[in-house]
Parts: C-alpha cells; structure tokens; sequence
C-alpha cells in the first residue's frame, strides 16, 4: 500500500485559450445535457451565471477554488486530508484496511450519505490529474519526462470538499499489461458494481475508436450487467439499480461539437448493446433500463489552463452540490450499502470477480446485509451483557432486585436500538429477520434473571408468610382459618404483583409453573401449621377433660362395688362427648380434611383414655387404695348400719361383724383391679395402635406412642392384688383387737359403790382441811391455781415444762446411776444373773405394744 501524499502537478506548463463543452444524456428517455449548450462555442465564463445567482454554489464558490487551485491550497497533504490506498494491488489482492480508513476519513458513520465514483479509460489520458483537481485527492500523476503507467491496480481515497468516495482504476490499453486484458475486465466490474458513477476518460480523438474508447471494456460492462439480471431472474428489477455512465471528452477543442461526439458515442454503445446476446425474457430491454449517459468535456489542460480549471470547477459542482439540476449522484444510482458495509461489501465484490463467479449484487447485498447484522447485533450484545452483568449477584445472593423489570425491559431497548440505527440500512427481509434473533438472544440472556428473581421471590414470600401466620397465632383469640385464608390470599397478590412486574413484552415467558409451585408451597405451609395447631387444640381440649372427669373418677373409685366402673365410664364417655364435639366445632374453621379430622378424634380419644387411666392409677396408688379399703372397713365394722360409731359390749358378735366387714373389704379389691362396667354396653373400646390404619400413619411419621388398649384396662396384676389383700388383712386385724380391748377396758369398769365407801371413809380427813385455816388456804390457793391455769390455756405449756423437767431429772439420774453402776463392784456374779432392761431379749423384736396386743388376744382366744 502506498500512503505516499503527491502533490498537484505543476498546472503552469501551457496557456491556451480554449472552449469546453459538456453534454449529459439522463435516461430515459435518452437525453443530451450540455453545461453549455445553448452556445457551445461560447467561452465557459459566459457560461456561467453570475455571482450570487440562483444556479450554483459552484459558481459562487469558484474563485476561491479557483485560488485554491493556483495556490495549492487543495493540497490533501496540506489539511492531512486526501490521504489515498491502494485498494486492489498489483497483485491482485484486496486491501484489509479500507475500514480503517473509511473511519479516518470520518465515512464510516454516514451511513448512506456517501457517494461513490470510479474512473476508468486508457492509460494516462489524465484520469488522476482529473480526480486530484476534481476532488483534492492526491493520485499519482505521471512524469512527463518517462511516459509510462503510473496507477497500479486500484486506487481508493475521498474529496475534500464532501462525503465522496474516488475510485482511481488502473488505464486500460497500456503495454504494461499487453494483450492482458484480464485486469481491465476485472477492474471494470468491480467499478460498475460499486460505484454510482462511472466516469469514462477518453482523448476527444478517441472518440469513434473502439479499444481507445474503452468499447471492449464498456461491452464487458453490459455484459456483466445482463448477468445480473439473469441472477435476479426478474425483470422487476430492470430499471431499479441503474448506473450513470459519464463520458468525459479531454482535450476538448471544439472542432467537433459535443453533440455529434455523444451521438456517436452513443450509436457506438447500442451498438454493442444490440451484439449483445440477452438472457431470457430481457430480449426487448434497452440499454438505457440499465444505464444512463452523460457526457461532458474539458479544454486542453496545457493549452488552456485557465479555462481547463473552470470547467473542472463547474464539474466539481455537478459532484457536490444535490440541490443543482445537473447534479451526477442521483438516489436511483446508489448502490444502497450503508459506508460501514462497505469495506465488507468491496471485499466480497472484488473476491467475486477473482474467482470468476457470476456478479450477483442482490444476494450480495443480502449477504452483505447479514454478515453486518451479524457484527451490529454481537456489538449491540456485548454492550447489553455488560450492562446487566450487575444485576447477577444480587439475583444469586437471594436478594429481590425491585426495578429489574424495567431495568431489563430499558437494556433491551437499548440494545435493540442500537441494533436498528446501524442495521435497519441494510436488506430489510435480512434485517428484520436478523432483529428477531437478537431479540430471542436478549431474551435469553434475561431469562435467568427472570427466573431468579422468581426463585428469590418464592423464598422471600413463603418466609414472610410463615412469619405472618406465626405471629398471629400467638395471639389470645384467632379463627385459625381466617388467618391462613388472608395471608394466603396476601402472598398470592404479592407474588402476582412482583412477577408481573418482570415479565417483559416479546417474550413467550410465563410465571404459571411458578406460580402454581408457589401455591403448593404456601398450602404445604398451611397444612404444617394446621396440623400443629390440631395437635394444639387437642391438647387444650385434653386438658380440660382431664379436669372435667377428675372429679367424678375421684367420686366413682371412693364408692366401689359392682357398677363402679359404670358410672367411671358413664362420666368419662360424657367429658369424650363434649371433648369431640368441641374439636369438632373448632376444626369448621380449620378447613380441616375427613382423614385429618379422624387422625385427630383418633388421637383425642386415644389421650383422653389414657387421662382416665392416669387419674385410675392415682386413686388406685397403694397409699390411697389402703386408705380407700381402710375407710370401707371401718364404715362396715366400726358403725351400724345407721352410721353410729359401734361401742362394744360383751356380748356383742364381734368376731362375726369383723369377719364381714373384712370379706366385704376384700371382695372389692378385684373390682379395683380391672375396668370392667357390670353393664356391657357401657364398655369403651379403642383400637390398639397395632391395628389402627390411621394411627399406623400417625406413628409412620414419628408423631405418636405405640398404645394397647387391652393392657390399659388392667389396672394391677395378681401379685400386687395378693400384696394389697395381705396388707389389708393385717390393717384389718389391727381394728379387731382394739375393738376387744375397748370391750375389756368397759368389762373393768369401777363399779358405783366403790365410789360411795371411798366418800364414807374420807369424810374426816375432808372435814379436817376445811376446818384447817392452812389446809384451806392451801386448797383454795390450788384451786385457784387450777383455774388460772384453765382460763389461760396454761395447761398444755406447764404440761411440756414438767414432762421437759422431768426428762432431764429422769436424764441426770441416769448419768449419775450409769457412773455408778460403771464402776466394779464387789459381787459382780450376783448383777451378771439378772440381765439389764436394755439387753432383756425382746421375743421376735416386735414392738411392745404388738407384743402386749399378741398377749391379749391370746387371753380373749
Ligand atoms: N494534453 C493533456 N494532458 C494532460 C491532461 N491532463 C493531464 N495531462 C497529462 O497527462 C499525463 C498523464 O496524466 P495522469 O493523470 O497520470 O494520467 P492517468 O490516466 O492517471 O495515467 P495512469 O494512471 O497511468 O493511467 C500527465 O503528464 C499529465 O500532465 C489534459 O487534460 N490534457
């Protein structure tokens, strides 16, 4: 690539007057512009319209380029601007940087408003010359002094003065290249594919010739032309892809008029058009369907400087200015390929004709149109992944992002955006089609957001629900149904509420699955605190049977005998009832199931049993039971049946009372030993936890104790039966002696008499006190003493005072016989026979009184 920066040629070499003409043939139908002409033999400064006239800015601004031209101010190394590349090589390779410089020249952005042009003719006929003055680039110019070709391969650079792109192709017709004409025929299609106008530079006198004029090249044009449209294989597309073909006559002298060179050129074209063989269907269609004509010329630069200038400059203007009638770059010639395809869209081009590929612009544009969605959408991608990359590690870390819904739904639009301003230039079935995938790639990239904030939202929401139920259970007084149909319906409308917020439009998403997932799980949390707070209320419900049947048990167990447990039962089954219906009236609210409702009463019934059995167990404890038969047994034996406590008299039938009452007693202890209602229907029967479906599931899930309800209606076994009788007896025989000491401490009773012998013979010592001031005295102040005492409550005190005395007397005298005792004494053989009250052997170690008891009733048996 040469980058080298050539300046203008010396433009001093010749002034010679003379005049141009120039003619342009827009089609169809095919037509004869000529810049000037009304008069073509007038001189080019009449041709112009004066200053400040509506005609041109060309002409407004011509003497300023016009200095700009004569001082070199054009000059594109002078603004940096100008810079040039070698497109195609000698070689034959196309050039990479074209992008790059594209971007350089600030093209790259405009989208479609750019223009391009290709220049082609016979070597040095002053293509570049023409460029550098028409448009301020800097092509090389050949050297007068070595005639030889100077534009190798093709040339690419920009005007100064507005968006155009300059194609500078190699001459034709050099001796470079010789019978060689494969590069020119390359070069021309690769031109007319690309370029909107194509300039043809030829010598006024080669005009008529047929390789001098580029005939042979122009032939390749047409022909390539009609290729295209075999590839189109439309004719709706003739007409719509035109290309200006604009003829520039150098060295103009003005011999010949313009008009008689454009016809000829003319007839010469259809000539070749006519030789060509048309495809299929297109047999009838004119040359101008495909192209249109201009054609213009220009003094001879050496000769006629000054007048070569203007003409260039009035050129310039029919490039530059789109408001001018004559302007060249008309919209139905743009090649349509936004300046960012471009580089692409040459690249492929030039690779087309290389491999000798039918040119076929349409599927070229669209693949062109689809290798740049491509790169648009992936920029477009990449600048969207980064914008949401944020919002991951909230998603990930469990938080809620609030505004993620719109977040997501502005990113995507940027993106899309972004996507449409550069790629909505292109192909639009391309576009449209390209638009649609890159919105399924946003979507996608979105998803996982989407779904992780519906995942943080379930977790969110399902723990604020339980939290909610929680808190308003603790409460005093709650309907347990209400609380959970609220909140219920509370989370739903949230997580209705949040997810709609997320979902975007043009999306096929939906929260149903999620939805229905979190419905499940509230209701499996409901279900949980149902069954706890199940568990709860058969708890309290228990607890008050517990209390409702405490009593009644408590009354039915003091009262044994055959319907004892008749009416133990008859209580119990009364609290059940109430227990049960209490449950029941309590569980409406708890929209509780039939197999939950029976797990429960199951599991009430169950506890309520083994309240009774528990309150049983405590009235039937040993301590209570022998007070229960203690008291039984006396009732029986101690009082009549009046109820009158009995006093025994000699020949009252003890032994027969005794034996009764004891056999009464003993009859009831079996009673106790089993709950069994006399009545059969009054029984209750729970099923055993073995045979239990229902309870089988309860224990399944580890919520109960295994339960035999056969074992629990016996209350103690046989031994402890036998134990209890034996107690008892002897409890029983304990009452029997006491009541036959009490008849023997009535039978040795003193009798009256007694009373009145001891009065008789103690009638004189009575006399004697009261006659005697100090005996009487000392009554009277003893009696007084007695009844001060009495009145004071003194008795029970001075009684511990004289006993405590009394002890300790008792104590001293013990110590000091002891300490005597203790000491040798002179006939211990005589102490060692009578054996002292603490070592006298007590005959089977039972207490005194039971021995003196066991002596008595041996003396009544
Ligand atoms: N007679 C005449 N000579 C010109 C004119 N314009 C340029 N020249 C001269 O023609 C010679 C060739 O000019 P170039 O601009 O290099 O021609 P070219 O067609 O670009 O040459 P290649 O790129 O090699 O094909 C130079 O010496 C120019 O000074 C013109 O209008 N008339």
């Amino acid at each position: 690539m040469n980058n080298n920066i050539q300046q203008h040629e010396d433009e001093s070499l010749l002034n010679t007057n003379g005049h141009t003409q120039a003619t342009s043939i827009p089609a169809p139908p095919l037509q004869v512009h000529d810049a000037v002409h009304a008069n073509p033999t007038a001189p080019l400064v009449a041709s112009l319209p004066p200053t400040g006239q509506a005609a041109g800015p060309q002409v407004a601004a011509a003497p300023v380029l016009l200095n700009e031209m004569k001082n070199g101010s054009a000059n594109p190394t002078s603004s940096g601007k100008g810079e040039r590349l070698q497109l195609i090589d000698e070689d034959q390779k196309f050039n990479p940087s074209v992008k790059e410089y594209l971007s350089k020249w600030g093209i790259e952005d405009v989208g479609f408003n750019y223009d391009l042009c290709a220049v082609v003719g016979s070597q040095s006929t002053g293509k570049s010359t023409l460029l550098n003055k028409l448009f301020g680039t800097s092509f090389d110019v050949m050297n007068e002094n070595e005639r030889r070709q100077t534009t190798k391969g093709i040339w690419m650079s920009h005007a100064q003065h507005a968006p155009i792109l300059i194609l500078d192709v190699e001459g034709s017709d050099g001796r470079e290249r010789g019978e060689d004409q494969d590069f020119e025929r390359k070069s021309a299609l690769f031109s007319m594919a690309s370029a909107e106008v194509l300039m043809v530079n030829m010598w006024e006198h080669q005009v008529g010739l047929y390789q001098g004029a580029n005939m042979g090249m122009l032939k390749t044009v047409f022909e390539v032309n009609l290729g295209l449209f075999q590839a189109a294989k439309s004719k709706t597309h003739v007409g719509k892809d035109k290309t200006l073909i604009l003829f520039v006559i150098r060295d103009h002298i003005a011999q010949t008029p313009m008009e008689n060179l454009s016809r000829t050129l003319l007839a010469d074209m259809n000539r070749i058009w006519d030789s060509l063989s048309k495809p299929e269907g297109l047999e009838s269609v004119s040359i101008t369907d495909f192209f249109d004509f201009d054609f213009t010329s220009l003094p001879h630069k050496l000769l006629q400087p000054e007048e070569f200038d203007r003409q260039v400059l009035q050129l310039r203007g029919r490039f530059t200015e789109r408001s001018s009638s004559q302007f060249l770059f008309k919209q139905q010639y743009h090649k349509r390929i936004p300046a960012d395809g471009l580089p692409r869209y040459l690249d492929t081009i030039w690779e087309q004709v290389m491999t000798n590929k039918d040119l076929d612009l349409p599927t070229q544009q669209e693949m062109l149109a689809q290798f740049r969605c491509d790169e648009i959408a992936s920029a477009a991608f990449a600048t969207f992944s980064n914008s949401v990359k944020p919002f991951r590690k909230p998603l990930e870390t469990g938080s809620i992002v609030d505004t993620l819904g719109a977040d997501m739904a502005q990113h995507r639009g940027v993106a899309l955006a972004k996507f449409d301003k550069d790629a909505s230039r292109y192909h639009a079935e391309v576009y449209k089609r390209k638009r649609l995938e890159l919105l399924e790639k946003l979507n996608t990239a979105l998803l996982p957001l989407f779904l992780g904030q519906l995942r943080n939202l379930h977790k969110i929401l399902i723990a604020l629900f339980k939290k909610a139920i929680v808190d308003r259970l603790r409460g005093e007084s709650y309907d347990f149904g209400q609380v959970v149909s609220e909140e219920r319906k509370k989370a739903l409308t949230k997580y209705n509420a949040a997810a709609s917020l997320i979902l975007l439009q043009d999306t096929d998403w939906s929260v149903k699955e999620e939805l229905s997932q979190f419905e499940e799980d509230v209701d499996k949390i409901a279900d949980q605190c149902r069954a706890e707070e199940t568990v709860k209320m058969v708890t309290q419900i228990e607890r008050s049977l517990k209390k409702s049947i405490a009593e009644p048990i408590e009354l039915a167990l003091s009262k044994p005998g055959p319907d004892m447990w008749d009416r133990a039962l008859d209580a119990f089954r009364v609290a059940l009832d109430k227990a049960e219906s209490t449950y029941l009236g309590k569980a409406k609210g708890f929209n509780c199931t039939e197999e939950e409702n029976a797990i429960a009463l199951n599991s009430l019934r169950r506890k309520s049993w083994l309240a009774l059995r528990s309150k049983v167990d405590e009235q039937t404890a040993d301590p209570v039971l022998m007070s229960k038969l203690r008291g039984l047994f006396e009732d029986k034996f101690r009082y009549d049946d009046q109820g009158i406590p009995r006093v025994w008299k000699p020949d009252d039938d003890i032994d027969g009372f005794f034996s009764k009452a004891r056999n009464d007693t003993l009859a009831l202890i079996p009673v106790y030993a089993r709950i069994e209602p006399s009545d059969p229907s009054k029984n209750i029967t729970l099923p055993s936890t073995a045979e239990d479906p229902i309870h089988s599931a309860v224990v399944d899930r580890g919520e109960d104790e295994e339960f035999d309800f056969s074992e629990t209606l016996n209350i103690f076994s046989e031994t402890r039966k036998a134990d209890i009788e034996a107690r008892f007896r002897k409890e029983a025989d304990a009452y029997y002696v006491e009541a036959k000491r009490s008849m023997v401490s009535s039978i040795a009773q003193v009798p009256m008499w007694i009373y009145a012998v001891m009065a008789a013979l103690g009638w004189n010592e009575f006399i004697a006190i009261v006659r005697s001031p100090i005996y009487f005295t000392l009554l009277l102040l003893g009696l007084a003493g007695a009844y001060l005492v009495f009145k004071l409550n003194l008795a029970g005190p001075l009684m511990s005072v004289s006993k405590a005395v009394g002890r300790e007397v008792h104590r001293l005298a013990d110590d000091q016989l002891r300490a005597h005792f203790s000491q040798p004494l002179p006939q211990p053989a005589i102490l060692a026979e009578k054996p002292s009250y603490a070592d006298k052997p007590s005959s089977s170690n039972a207490p005194a009184e039971e021995i003196e008891l066991e002596d008595r009733q041996k003396k009544i048996d």
